[in-house]
């Protein structure tokens, strides 16, 4: 579980980007992270699971080229990627618990459960080294956004937008060629539903919120990408480091802008 701090993002909006502190969720690994030093927190040494997570949430419609991007922000900024789909492909792959009700869901372009998307992403957070995390295809609903606030503790610090014409987006997935079972036209035009239904609203909600990031997905994958890369060099160059304070109840960010 991440500890939730107050964020500070200077480079988005001036609005609060707090979230309340999950305390039921965090007791238990507050609790066991601090059980060595909890007498003396001035000494506290920061592990990597203290220190608030930079998250970016990757949204767009099915085929709008989200996987293909994080590839080229992986490659030049060295976030960690997480595709929400694969880690549901995977497992079906690993004929998991949950398998064959994800299969039957994602065959017919269908939500996966809150609670078993967010659980898997949680594992991948929390096993992690990386600080820095690309979630990809996910929230895909208003209540996906809100259990992972729910469960993680955690909101995103960026949200990116590949908006698509659906044609377009038609094209590629069936092009795609990668042996998916939702790669064919009716599965298709039930994801691009979905997409319009239930992803849309979260989308909305994070460009109320200031957090969004709208790039325009028409062109070959480098013009893209060039509309990507300032807004994470525009990270890069805060060098903020993000880290709790030992001193305060609720935990703040310490702000460090070294240029
Ligand atoms: N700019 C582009 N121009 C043409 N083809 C592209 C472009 N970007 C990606 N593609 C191709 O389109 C297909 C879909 O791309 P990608 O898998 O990145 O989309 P996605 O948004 O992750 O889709 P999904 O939500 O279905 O996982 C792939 O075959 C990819 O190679
Ligand atoms: O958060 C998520 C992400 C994905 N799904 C299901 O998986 C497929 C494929 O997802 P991609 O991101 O396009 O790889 C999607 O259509 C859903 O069925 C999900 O339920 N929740
Ligand atoms: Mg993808």
């Amino acid at each position: 579980m991440w500890r939730r701090v107050a964020l500070l993002s200077p480079m988005i909006s001036s609005s609060s980007r707090s979230l309340p502190l999950n305390q039921a969720a965090l007791g238990v690994k507050v609790g066991e992270s601090f059980a060595t030093d909890v007498n003396n927190p001035d000494e506290r040494t920061l592990s990597p699971k203290e220190k608030a997570p930079f998250i970016t949430f990757v949204l767009g419609g099915p085929g709008s080229g989200k996987g293909t991007q994080c590839e080229k922000i992986v490659e030049t900024f060295g976030l960690q990627h997480l595709s929400a789909g694969d880690l549901l492909r995977r497992e079906i792959a690993l004929k998991n618990k949950n398998g064959a009700m994800i299969l039957n869901l994602i065959k017919d372009g269908k939500i996966v459960p809150s609670e078993v998307t967010v659980k898997l992403i949680q594992k991948e957070l929390e096993s992690s080294d990386s600080c820095k995390f690309l979630i990809d295809g996910f929230p895909r609903t208003e209540e996906n956004r809100v259990a992972f606030e729910r469960i993680v503790g955690a909101d995103p610090d960026v949200v990116l937008f590949f908006d698509c014409p659906e044609e377009e987006m038609v094209k590629r997935v069936l092009n795609r060629n990668q042996g998916r079972i939702d790669d064919n036209i009716t599965t298709m035009k039930k994801r691009l539903k979905i997409f319009n239904a239930l992803n849309r609203p979260v989308i909305d909600y994070y460009k109320n919120k200031g957090k969004l990031y709208t790039i325009n997905a028409i062109g070959s994958v480098d013009d893209i990408f060039q509309h990507v890369l300032p807004i994470f060099n525009s990270f890069e160059q805060l060098k903020v480091s993000r880290h709790v304070n030992p001193k305060s109840p609720l935990g703040s960010i310490l702000v460090e802008n070294s240029s």
